[in-house]
């Protein structure tokens, strides 16, 4: 089983305008409500590439209740731990070129974080958990290392998408995968890049401070995975940008979920890399049938 912990899912309330007035009235053209959150949006494609998933996290107040009735829906097993305070919502802003406003995320009491802390240690060593996303202010800076520590103590293995300290923190508890972004990696180590290459060290040094693999993903211009057996390349499938909110995690969920099936970070990344193009060519997250059209145009090349 696939287990997501989202700390701080969202409502993402997405907001399209023809142009956007700074200091006037806007009106919108369309709008949307769906729910948000790195690790749900990993679990909901899982979901719909067949995969069993249960999603663990805080949800809260009438956006928590619009989220979980929204997962139960789609067939994810809810076990989110309920809190008091409200769910955030956030922001996502498309007038031409797209504006995120995240919220800060609720107090979460330290009842409820003993809850979920119960829930994680049900988890098997078959299991693999995805740990994705911001944590509420409210939450200790360490927390993340203390749900690594359950799960290894488990033995299972994880995937963690986050940012800074904590994902510095969880590299040498030997990440089944992690996977930043080209900006993430370069504030990481305090650099910038002009071309691919000058990631490579980068990368592998990530795998000596402990990832099993790593993923960097560079937007519309691809992806580079590193193993223990060399560097590979993907290139993007060809299609109309629509929405790159939500890529990163449907290219995680991919992975994860083929890597589940198949142990082979091969053919993981090729359903990574189909899973992230695919929902940046749609409106919401991607479906199931344009994952599948995507799959025979990824092509990945050993690079080093
Ligand atoms: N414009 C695009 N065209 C084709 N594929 C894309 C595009 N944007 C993203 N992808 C695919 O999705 C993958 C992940 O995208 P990206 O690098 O933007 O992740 P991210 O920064 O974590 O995204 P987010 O935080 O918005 O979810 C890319 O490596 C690529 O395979
Ligand atoms: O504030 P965080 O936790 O860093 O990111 C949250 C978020 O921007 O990430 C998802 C896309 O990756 C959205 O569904 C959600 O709104």
């Amino acid at each position: 089983m696939i287990y997501t912990v989202t700390l701080n899912p969202s409502i993402d309330y997405i907001v399209h305008v023809d142009k956007l007035e700074i200091g006037g009235l806007n009106r919108m053209k369309q709008d949307f409500k769906l729910p948000g959150g790195k690790g749900l949006n990993v679990s909901r494609i899982l979901k719909r590439l067949d995969g069993q998933t249960t999603a663990l996290g805080f949800l809260g107040g009438f956006t928590g209740d619009f989220i979980g009735k929204w997962i139960e829906q789609e067939g994810i097993i809810n076990e989110f731990t309920s809190i008091k305070e409200d769910t955030r919502i956030n922001v996502k802003l498309k007038a031409g070129e797209e504006t995120e406003i995240n919220g800060l995320g609720p107090v979460v009491s330290d009842t409820e974080i003993t809850d979920l802390k119960e829930k994680l240690a049900h988890i098997t060593s078959e299991d693999i958990v995805v740990l994705s996303g911001s944590m509420a202010p409210s939450l200790p800076s360490d927390f993340y290392e203390s749900l690594i520590t359950i799960i290894k103590a488990k033995g299972a293995d994880f995937i963690i998408d986050t940012t800074g300290k904590a994902l510095l923190e969880a590299i040498p508890h030997q990440p089944l995968l992690i996977k930043p972004n080209n900006h993430e990696l370069a504030e990481l180590f305090q650099t910038s890049f002009s071309k691919t290459e000058d990631m490579f060290p980068y990368g592998e040094q990530l795998l000596k401070n402990g990832a099993k693999h790593v993923l960097i993903s560079l937007g519309g211009d691809g992806s580079i995975l590193f193993t223990k057996d060399g560097i590979y390349q993907a290139n993007v499938p060809k299609g109309t940008l629509k929405n790159s909110v939500g890529s990163g995690d449907s290219m995680i969920a991919g992975f994860v979920g083929q890597f589940e099936k198949t142990k082979d970070p091969l053919e993981a990344f090729k359903y990574g890399v189909a899973c992230g193009s695919a929902t940046a060519f749609s409106d919401d997250l991607a479906t199931a049938e344009k994952i599948r059209s995507l799959i025979p145009e990824v092509q990945i090349k050993k690079v080093k």
